[in-house]
């Protein structure tokens, strides 16, 4: 059987930087469930070359097949970033996106999960995420902060970008299993200001308070209501 995969070229609309793609939901979660796998493999790799202590002559040998699957990823590429993408039944993917991406080897597996009094998440950062020893880098801890919080602002129904984002490191933040909590403080027109935190076994590490904006220009294009870097 043929299977049609998303086809940004075939059936892409762009409208306001978001772009109508008329790839069916089962399509896009047929393709999703690949990309995401490969991801997870590709994830596993970066930890590998992290923490290998293989000898050099083999490292040569893995980088000559890497580099050589790199090349057959290589034969049918998108032309730039992948963007958001939605269909008409306002299912929507940006398998890009540094924080969430579905095909983003970089992006840590992070699952939102959107509650009555705002957002959490749960995940576990390895070697790749490092700052201090032992310690999560902390640009990759306001990243996290940054993007649930701006999933909470916009609360999967409206756009919200990034307007100051104010980081209160507490305490080193091990590598290791940690939570993501998001809520919304008030809104004051187009503002909503939104505070977050991560929490790892001993408590609290990391507190943060951030106002979102709704852009004038950025409502009533018609597309899902979202906002991503
Ligand atoms: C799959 C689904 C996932 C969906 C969910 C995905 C969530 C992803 C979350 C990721 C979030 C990001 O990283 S977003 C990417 C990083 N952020 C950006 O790139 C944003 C770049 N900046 C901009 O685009 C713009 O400057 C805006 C939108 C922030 C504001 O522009 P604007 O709309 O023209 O605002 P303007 O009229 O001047 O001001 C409106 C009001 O906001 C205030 N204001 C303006 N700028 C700021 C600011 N930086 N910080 C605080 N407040 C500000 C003004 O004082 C004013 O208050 P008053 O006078 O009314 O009181």
């Amino acid at each position: 059987m043929t299977s049609r995969r998303p086809s940004p070229e075939a059936s892409a609309v762009n409208v306001g930087g978001v772009v109508r793609d008329d790839t069916p939901t089962d399509e896009v979660d047929r393709r999703e469930a690949v990309l995401e796998s490969l991801a997870g493999t590709v994830r596993e790799l970066i930890d590998a070359a992290i923490r290998t202590t293989v000898e050099d002559a083999e490292v040569h040998r893995i980088r000559a097949d890497l580099d050589a699957l790199v090349a057959r990823l290589r034969t049918a590429q998108l032309p730039g970033p992948a963007g958001i993408r939605y269909n008409a039944e306002l299912r929507s993917w940006n398998w890009g996106n540094a924080v969430m991406g579905a095909a983003n080897a970089i992006a840590p597996p992070l699952r939102v999960v959107h509650g009555p009094s705002g957002c959490h998440a749960d995940l576990v950062l390895g070697a790749a995420y490092e700052g201090p020893p032992g310690l999560v880098h902390g640009g990759v801890s306001a990243m996290l902060l940054d993007h649930i919080m701006g999933e909470t602002a916009s609360a999967m129904r409206r756009t919200a970008f990034t307007g100051t984002l104010t980081m209160r490191y507490r305490r080193g933040t091990p590598l290791g299993p940690l939570r993501l909590e998001a809520g919304i403080v008030r809104e004051e027109g187009r503002k909503i200001f939104v505070a977050g935190s991560i929490t790892a076994a001993g408590g609290v590490t990391v507190e943060a308070d951030g106002v979102f904006v709704q852009p004038a220009a950025g409502t009533g294009d018609g597309s899902p209501q979202q906002a991503s870097t």
